[in-house]
This record gives C-alpha cells, structure tokens and sequence, in this order.
C-alpha cells in the first residue's frame, strides 16, 4: 500500500557517483512525482568534487532527464531545487559540522521534524566511519527518527561483515539499519510471496511431494564493464550469489509468516537459511560450477573475454559465472535440489524462477509421447514481469498426443531493466520506516558463513576448478552437467526461448 511519506531530511553520501545518478535520483523524483513525496523534504548530496548548490541541481535534473525517460520538465525543476550540495570528505571530522549545520538550517526551512535518512552510496571502505562520525558528532542527536541505508557489498567475508555491522549497530538501532539488496525492491521478486500464499492451489501442492526441483537463473549480457577493480575482489559468488540468488531461494522456500508484519517475514526468510545445508569442501566440489567468460560474440559483434577487460589482471582466477545445487534440510524441501545460476556475458538479460512439478502418479498420457513437458510454474522477474504455467493439453482434432501450452499473465512488458523501480520501492518503505525487503543482520551473517565455505573450498583447491565459457553462451557445460547427473536440464529462459 502507497502512503505518503513523512517530512524528512535525506543526505546522499556519493551524491556525484554512479548509483546516485542513475538510480537514486530517478527513484526519488518518482516518489515525488507520483505525490508520495510532499514539498517538506531536502536532499543533501555530498562528496568531494566543487559543486555550488545550483550546479548541483543541474546536474540532478540532468540524471533525471536522462535516466527517468518522460520526465516532465517543470516538475523535475520543481523537484530539484529540493537539492543542496556539500563538498566534504567523509574521514574529515571537521566536515562533519558543516553538514550540521546545513542540516539544522534545513530541517527549520522544510519542517523536518529532525527526520534524517542518510543514504551510504560510496565505497564500502566507508561503511563504518560515516556512521561513527554522524553519532560522534552528533548529527543523530534530533527530535527525529535517523535511519541508514548501507549499499552492498555488506564486508566481504563473515568476519569483515560483523565487524562493519558492530560499528554501525553502536551508532544506530537494528531496527533503524536499512541494509539493500535491490533484487527485494523487484515487483516480481515481493510477489513471490502473493502467488506462493495467496493462492491456495499453489500452497497446498508448494512441498517435496509435489514439487521435484527449483531453478533460479539471472543471467546477465554485459560484462564487467568499468568495474574491474571491485569485480576482480568479488566474482559473482560475492556479487550476486551472497545476496540476490540467496534471497530469492529465501523468497521461494519460506514458510507462511503469521502476519505480514516485517519480523515476521524476515523471520520466516533466516529459518530457510538454517535448514540450507553448508556444504564441505568436498561438497563444494560437487555442488558448485565456477568460470569464466572467454572471447565470443554478442548479437553478431566480438567481445573480449574477461582477461582481456579493461584492469583485470592477466592471470586472474575470478569467476564470472556460478552454478550451483543446494538443498534445504528440512519438512518441507528435503529431496528438492534448488539449482542456482548467474553470470555476465551470457546470451540473454533474464531474471527467472522455475518450479518444476513431479510427475503424477501414473502415466496415462507422457508414456506415449516425448511431447509432454513436466508442468512447470516460472516466475519472470526481468525482462519481463509475470508469471507462466505449463500444462499439457491435446492439440485440436483427432489425435492422442499432447501440446504443452503456457498459460501467462504478463505483468509489465518493458524494453527496461526495472531496477529504478526497485530502488524507488525500498526507498519508499524506508522513508516510512518499513524494512521487510530490507535484509536482517542475521540473514546477512549466516549467508556469509554459507558463502565462506565456498571460498575457503576454492581458496585451498579442493573445491571445484574454474572453467571457462564462451561469451554469448548460457554458461559452461560443467553447469549442465550438475543437473544432468541428476536427470535434469535448465529451462531455457523465456527471452532465450523467444529469440530460437
Ligand atoms: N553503481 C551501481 O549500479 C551499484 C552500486 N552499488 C554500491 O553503491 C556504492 C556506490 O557505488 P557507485 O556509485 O557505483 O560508486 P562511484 O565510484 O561511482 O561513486 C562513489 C562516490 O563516492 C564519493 N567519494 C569517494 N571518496 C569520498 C570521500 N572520501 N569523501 C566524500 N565522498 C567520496 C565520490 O565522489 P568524489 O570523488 O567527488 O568525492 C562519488 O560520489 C558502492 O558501495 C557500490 O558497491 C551497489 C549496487 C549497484
Ligand atoms: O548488484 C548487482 O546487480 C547487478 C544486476 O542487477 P539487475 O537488477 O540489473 O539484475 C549486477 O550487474 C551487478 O554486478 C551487481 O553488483
């Protein structure tokens, strides 16, 4: 539900950075735009480049025009003056009282009510000093609520992550950290939840007795882009298996909360990673698939591979692709594998999730025919938003085979990746103090500790050997090995199923 958002002052650290630019300024002029937001807000945007407020305002307008396409031009200009600047840097104590006393000022002029939301767009080396020094100086002592947005990578292993999280929990509330994960702001990653439990058909049969496995693709077409120098210390395992793959086998594995209240949802999502089974080394090589792209073809045009991108070192190890197979020990998935996939470079952009049903109990029909297609629910995330069911039916007139048909409901078709949305969401929540789609600390340390195996697996060599894939392709074979030893394939993503 859209409510309006409380008057508040928003201080965007990184306000010349790339996340500013093209997604947080375009989420924030959408809530405005769309009235969520009223006239009683500011945004402070600071980093360390010479700005005056008024050039800083151009610019704001400018990323708008540019990454919010229909934008109108007098409400971005209303909007933006909203905007002020501060050329500080973030580990100058001093700097630190400025942005007082702009904040004070505005807080007067725009009737905040002390409300301050401060948004931590820069590296994460800065994770911990901004909110020590916001507490140490001060700034959090208002009348207000003070809340914080940290961005991903949250530490890069369990210990950096607790450590980061203890000097951020002694200068604000659990309950008051907003820790991000975008893929939670997706419309079809929250629906999961509306599919899965407000619909009886589909809970009743949502178990290991009905459902035979779970796959989970994101596939990406871009490379690694200008980001080498995060990249080469991250590797997809860290950049998008740590956080959105886990949370959305957490979406689709979850138990029934008692209410939709946000504890109780994020209750419910940590209890799947208890029951997910940590794997050995041993099993780490079993389980999980890592390489990299090589030099292939993109619509027709070559791409390098990625040891020939832009910064990475010559001899680099790290992936660009993770496959894996994980199992969640408990009632209600015992014997479902749930397979994982991500990658850049691959053949398509898609965000998707396929339920695969088990067979029924006698084949009356699929015994006569290659034809039948196990019924197959898949939930488009990206491109696409929507979801299909695959039955079997009879093609018309007289014959006995079978024809697996789609029954789709399209929720949005968009040439657009729909992340702006997913941030103007999670900001919306966070502006009203909502934080289910926010990940709880205990989500994030015991996803760390799942995925320190992994790297301590491949760290010592025991783990799987990184392999390599050609750009362009779905990944490497060794990923479709791990389904085919259990007799399985990946459904081809809708978009790849499209363009044969
Ligand atoms: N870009 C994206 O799509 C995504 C980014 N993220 C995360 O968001 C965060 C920001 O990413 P991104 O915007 O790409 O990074 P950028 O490198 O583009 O921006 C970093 C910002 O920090 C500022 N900055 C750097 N050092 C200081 C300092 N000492 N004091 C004040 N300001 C400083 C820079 O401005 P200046 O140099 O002028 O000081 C700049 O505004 C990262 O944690 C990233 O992992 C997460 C998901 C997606
Ligand atoms: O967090 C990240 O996500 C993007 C993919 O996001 P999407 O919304 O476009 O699917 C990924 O490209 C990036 O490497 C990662 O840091």
């Amino acid at each position: 539900m859209i409510h309006s958002i409380p008057n508040a002052s928003i201080v965007i650290f990184g306000a010349t950075g790339d996340l500013a630019h093209r997604k947080l300024f375009p989420a924030l002029y959408q809530l405005y735009q769309k009235g969520h937001m009223k006239e009683n807000f500011s945004v402070v945007g600071v980093s360390r480049k010479e700005y005056s407020h008024d050039d800083f305002q151009a610019e704001v307008a400018s990323a708008i025009n540019e990454h919010a396409p229909g934008a109108k031009s007098e409400i971005v200009q209303k909007f933006a003056s909203h905007f002020y600047y501060l050329k500080m840097d973030v580990t100058s104590e001093p700097s630190y009282h400025e942005l007082e006393e702009l904040l004070n000022v505005l807080d007067r002029d725009y009737q905040t009510n002390g409300n301050r939301l401060y948004y931590l767009a820069m590296a994460p080396k800065f994770f911990g000093t901004i909110p020590t020094f916001l507490k140490s100086e001060g700034i959090t002592r208002t009348e207000g609520w003070q809340r914080i947005v940290i961005e991903k990578p949250f530490g890069h292993d369990l210990p950096s992550a607790t450590k980061l999280n203890e000097e951020i929990q002694q200068c604000f509330n659990e309950d008051d950290i907003y820790r991000i994960d975008h893929y939670l702001g997706k419309e079809m990653v929250q629906n999961i939840q509306v599919i899965r439990f407000g619909n009886a058909i589909f809970e009743s049969i949502w178990n290991n007795k009905y459902i035979d496995s779970v796959q989970i693709t994101s596939s990406e077409t871009l490379g690694v882009e200008d980001r080498a120098a995060y990249y080469e210390k991250s590797g997809a395992l860290l950049d998008m298996v740590q956080n959105h793959m886990l949370q959305m086998v957490m979406m689709v594995a979850m138990e029934p909360p008692g209410e939709l209240k946000p504890e109780h949802i994020r209750d419910e999502k940590v209890k799947v990673l208890r029951s997910l089974r940590f794997f050995n080394e041993e099993e780490v090589k079993q389980n999980v698939v890592r390489a990299q792209y090589s030099a292939g073809e993109m619509k027709g045009e070559k791409v390098p591979g990625y040891l020939q991108e832009e910064n990475v070192a010559p001899e680099s190890k790290t992936e660009t692709f993770v496959a894996a197979k994980l199992f969640i020990d408990n009632f209600r998935w015992t014997g479902v594998p749930f397979y994982i996939r991500t990658g850049k470079r691959m053949a398509v952009k898609s965000t998707e999730i396929v339920i695969q049903f088990k067979q029924g109990p006698m084949a009356l029909y699929h015994a006569k025919t290659e034809k039948y297609q196990p019924n197959l629910l898949r939930i488009h995330i990206q491109p696409d938003e929507g979801v299909s069911l695959t039955l079997n039916a009879k093609p018309k007139g007289d014959t006995s085979d079978l024809l697996p048909i789609d029954m789709t409901y399209n929720n949005k078709s968009t040439a657009e990746m729909n992340s702006p949305e997913a941030y103007e969401k999670l900001l919306h929540d966070c502006l009203l103090g909502n934080s289910t789609y926010f990940t709880r600390w205990d989500e994030v340390a015991l996803s760390w500790e799942f995925i320190d195996r992994i790297t301590k697996a491949w760290q010592s060599g025991t783990g799987s050997l990184l392999t390599e894939y050609t750009s362009g392709s779905m990944g490497p074979i060794e990923a479709d090995q791990l389904l085919t030893a259990d007799g399985h394939s990946w459904w081809e993503p809708t978009k790849v199923r499209e363009e044969c």
